[in-house]
């Protein structure tokens, strides 16, 4: 092992939180609200409440649909702001960067692991993405192995997470979260979604967990679920706060013999206040016998070192490459598509359209301008779905310590060489079957870069648009959105001296034109000016160098990517919204 500061993440140092293991922690894990409360918008989703839990405890957030359960959860994990109050861990009050430094583990309702790949690979990226620096691969390794070992996974180490059984892929991200032993843990509807046997399964492990001096917190719909914890926080619409207490408490409370009833007692009341000012009257009763826990401003525990953000990258290029290998239809999409756009181009045009001689109306720029969109097609599709499909996992890994920008990078590094590929064998096609003039290598090599430089601008693009939208068929809504501009402002079917003055500075926004541009001056289109009459409508447009066009290129890929790398962050932050 390198020289560092760091120990071996073993079960018995880092603690001990699974059954078999005698070594117990000393009691930290103790989560106090103090007069929280949450408004969104002008509406309070959240009304002011305080509550504290214990070390050790198992606590079900419970009340019915849009209570406010996720919400409360998210506020005492320290994911998002209370609007008003505060949340301490142990006494301290912790910003959401100081708390994705802690060991506190959350498991949201999606999933939070990739799909495709084999469950021992994807722990294997997260425990060397969330593991502190220093940790050596075989150390992390190790941990994954005892992990899987306790949540009773080993023998589906193998199997891709698809094909796991709702339990056991439930458990797999319970898994990823255990990598770190967090002393916290909280936990958005572990059992939503699963038979009776498999919930009871699950909140079985929880128990586990809390008896090894872990504090669980979940939200959970289910009354078994509940009846298996040691307290238990109703919430009535609006998020009041119904009641805080045990299970058995609850039965009295509520006047229920099962706890299925309690929500339809909560219903029961033209409002949801009357539940909160009863149980406000009857609170001096129920209140957690130790108080709350003292701020301790000057606190400084152990907080983690994070992996480097190069490392990061190199990790997450990784996983990005083994994701694309292991999702044959991706993959076959991400080159089958530019195979049939080389194939369909070659088709379309005939040979000998750069001849002078023969050279028809628009031929050499119509050949010139599909090129150049092709590059821009490439790209925005190779973006496009890169991001939406695994934003539950990156909001995750966000809140641990990723970089955005490693993030973003890795998906360049990861597209950039398949990019690079199929544009390659679109020239290479184009000019063995004479559709392009014989070039020299200097020129066929400026026309590939000129081409890869608007496919990375183009993959920004694509990578912006898969960063703003909520799911995958808004995705391929915006594809028809983002290409239409580029073709008919690209230059070609309408020359940008024909076009209206707005539509003529818009063009100058759109990667299509400078590339469509820098082709056509890289293969000397001007010449044709003088014998082909249909291209003098060009005028100007192929005159001069390439470097502005370049130039323009390149600055709309860097642009892009640090937008992309924006929006990212945005929605990632504490208390952005989830939807
Ligand atoms: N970021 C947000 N922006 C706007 N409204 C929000 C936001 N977050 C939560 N809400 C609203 O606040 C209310 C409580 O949401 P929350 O997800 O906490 O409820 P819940 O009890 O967990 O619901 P469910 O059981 O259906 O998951 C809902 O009406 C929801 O629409």
């Amino acid at each position: 092992m390198t020289e560092s500061t760091f120990e071996p993440p073993s079960i018995e140092r880092l603690g001990t939180l699974l059954p078999g293991n005698e070594l117990r922690e000393q009691a930290d894990g103790r989560v106090d609200a103090v007069n929280v409360s949450r408004h969104v918008g002008g509406r309070q989703i959240l009304q002011e409440l305080t509550l504290s839990v214990e070390p050790g405890e198992l606590v079900a957030i419970a009340g019915g649909s849009g209570a406010g359960k996720s919400t409360l959860l998210e506020i005492l994990a320290g994911l998002q702001p209370p609007s008003v109050g505060e949340v301490r861990h142990d006494g301290v009050v912790r910003g959401a960067r100081a708390i994705a430094e802690s060991r506190v583990g959350y498991v949201p309702q999606d999933d939070i692991i990739h799909l495709e790949l084999p469950l021992r690979r994807t722990l294997r990226y997260a425990a060397r993405l969330r593991l502190p620096a220093g940790t050596t691969a075989a150390e992390a390794d190790r941990v994954v192995e005892e992990t899987m070992h306790d949540l009773d996974l080993t023998d589906r180490a193998d199997v891709p997470v698809r094909a796991l059984s709702g339990g056991q892929r439930k458990r797999a991200s319970i898994a990823v979260e255990l990598l770190t032993r967090p002393r916290l843990f909280f936990l958005d509807e572990p059992t939503s979604g699963l038979d009776p046997s498999t919930a009871a399964d699950v909140m079985r492990l929880l128990r586990r967990l809390s008896r090894r001096g872990v504090t669980v917190v979940l939200t959970t719909h289910e009354p078994a679920g509940i009846d298996r914890c040691d307290r238990v926080v109703f919430l009535a619409r609006d998020g009041h706060l119904a009641f805080n207490g045990s299970p058995a408490e609850a039965r009295r409370y509520f006047g229920v013999e099962e706890l299925a009833e309690v929500y339809d007692r909560l219903a029961g009341e033209h409002t949801p206040q009357i539940w909160a000012q009863r149980f406000a009257d009857s609170r001096t009763n129920l209140q957690p016998k130790s108080g709350l826990a003292q701020p301790n401003l000057s606190a400084a525990r152990s907080e983690v070192k994070r992996t480097s953000a190069v490392r990061q990258w190199w990790l997450l290029t990784r996983r990005n490459i083994d994701v694309l290998v292991r999702n044959r239809l991706t993959l076959a999409v991400l080159i089958g598509s530019p195979v049939l756009v080389t194939a369909m181009m070659a088709t379309l045009f005939k040979r000998g359209a750069f001849d002078p001689r023969s050279a028809a109306d628009l031929g050499p720029a119509q050949v010139v301008f599909w090129i150049a969109f092709a590059g821009f097609f490439f790209g925005l599709t190779y973006g496009l779905l890169q991001i939406v499909g695994e934003m539950a996992v990156f909001r995750r890994e966000r809140l641990v310590g990723l970089s955005v920008g490693a993030y973003v990078a890795s998906k360049i590094a990861a597209l950039l060489p398949i990019l690079a590929g199929v544009s390659a064998v679109l020239l290479g096609v184009l000019l063995a079957l004479g559709r392009l003039p014989a070039l020299g290598w200097d020129v066929s090599a400026l026309l590939f870069v000129t081409i890869v430089i608007e496919a990375i601008s183009a993959l920004a693009l694509g990578l912006l648009a898969s960063a703003a939208v909520t799911n995958a068929a808004q995705a391929a809504l915006a594809l028809p959105m983002l290409c239409f501009p580029q073709v008919l402002f690209g230059g070609a079917i309408v020359p940008v001296d024909e076009m209206a003055g707005p539509g003529r500075l818009m063009s100058l926004g759109l990667a299509n034109r400078h590339a469509f541009e820098a082709l056509g001056r890289e293969l000397n289109l001007d010449q044709y000016s003088a014998t082909v009459p249909a291209m003098s409508a060009y005028g100007d447009t192929f005159h001069g160098g390439t470097g502005a066009s370049l130039i323009a290129l390149a600055s709309f890929a860097v642009a892009l990517t640090l937008a992309t790398m924006w929006v990212l962050d945005r929605r990632s932050r504490p208390g952005a919204s989830r939807r």
